[in-house]
């Protein structure tokens, strides 16, 4: 396993006086893919959402135990939440690129981060995000329309590229192919395997074939208990666990 880059131990969520989650521990390696995968309500969003703090935002949820990003104590008090989404994107079901051009969606962040000291600067952190997200050749001519109008594909590898522009060490997503097309989802699938050369990559999936297709290690998740972690093929092939077994032949979820 490459080195860790989010550990968590003995992670417990509750929404009001619900405990959605019990005791999460999982190292999650750098330069990756580790899919969380279980059957509906189990907490694999919860889960992800604990590693940016984007829990925080929902009225009533608490997070009791540790999360670290490289070593550091992500519910730190002097942490800057703001500075930790941005080394820790997230990208949604449903492409939410903002109502503005290609150019400013990913422009917006790197902007308010200071990332870029002049527009030359910026227009370098522009091209190369949306290179690296597969969508330069696609809409280099037109950076001045709205990414709205792009195709629902092209919407959410703008939103990746959004996310890459300000230089994240981790993208979290949640299932992000859910609304995408057979052809839609290939695309972006293949730019989650190009990605992970440079970053570690946590996605939550519905699917099984989706996990195995682009993940190196998988999670899963059953009733808000992390059932048991590993390399995707043993977890696909030779689970330890009668939970996961029965989940990966179909018996439930
Ligand atoms: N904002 C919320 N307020 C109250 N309960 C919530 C909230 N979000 C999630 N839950 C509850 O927490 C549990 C875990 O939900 P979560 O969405 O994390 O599961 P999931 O595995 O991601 O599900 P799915 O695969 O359906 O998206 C569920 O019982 C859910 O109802």
């Amino acid at each position: 396993m490459n080195p860790v880059r989010v550990s968590a131990k003995d992670v417990s969520v509750f929404y009001g006086a619900k405990q959605a989650l019990f005791d999460v521990a999982i190292d999650i390696p750098e330069r990756s893919v580790t899919a969380f995968i279980g059957p509906s309500g189990c907490g694999k969003s919860t889960f992800l959402r604990c590693i940016n703090r984007m829990n925080d935002t929902i009225d009533g949820c608490r997070v009791t135990g540790d999360i670290t990003l490289d070593g550091r104590d992500i519910y730190d008090r002097t942490l800057d939440v703001v500075e930790l989404r941005a080394r820790v994107g997230m990208v949604f079901q449903k492409p939410n690129p903002f109502p503005k051009s290609i150019y400013e969606n990913i422009a917006y962040g790197p902007r308010i981060h200071g990332l870029a000291s002049n527009k030359a600067a910026l227009d370098e952190i522009v091209e190369t995000s949306l290179r690296k997200a597969g969508l330069w050749n696609e809409v280099k001519d037109r950076l001045d329309e709205p990414g709205t109008g792009m195709s629902g594909g092209q919407q959410q590898r703008l939103c990746i590229a959004r996310a890459i522009a300000v230089s994240p060490e981790v993208i979290l997503m949640d299932e992000p192919c859910s609304a995408l097309d057979p052809i839609a989802t290939a695309k972006v699938e293949e730019l989650i395997d190009e990605l992970k050369e440079n970053y570690c990559i946590i996605i939550v999936t519905h699917s099984m074939q989706q996990a195995a297709r682009v993940s190196q290690r998988t999670a899963f998740f059953h009733l808000g208990i992390l059932v048991e972690a590993g390399p995707t093929e043993h977890i696909f092939t030779n689970p330890k666990d009668e939970r996961t077994h029965d989940y990966i032949t179909g018996r439930f979820g």
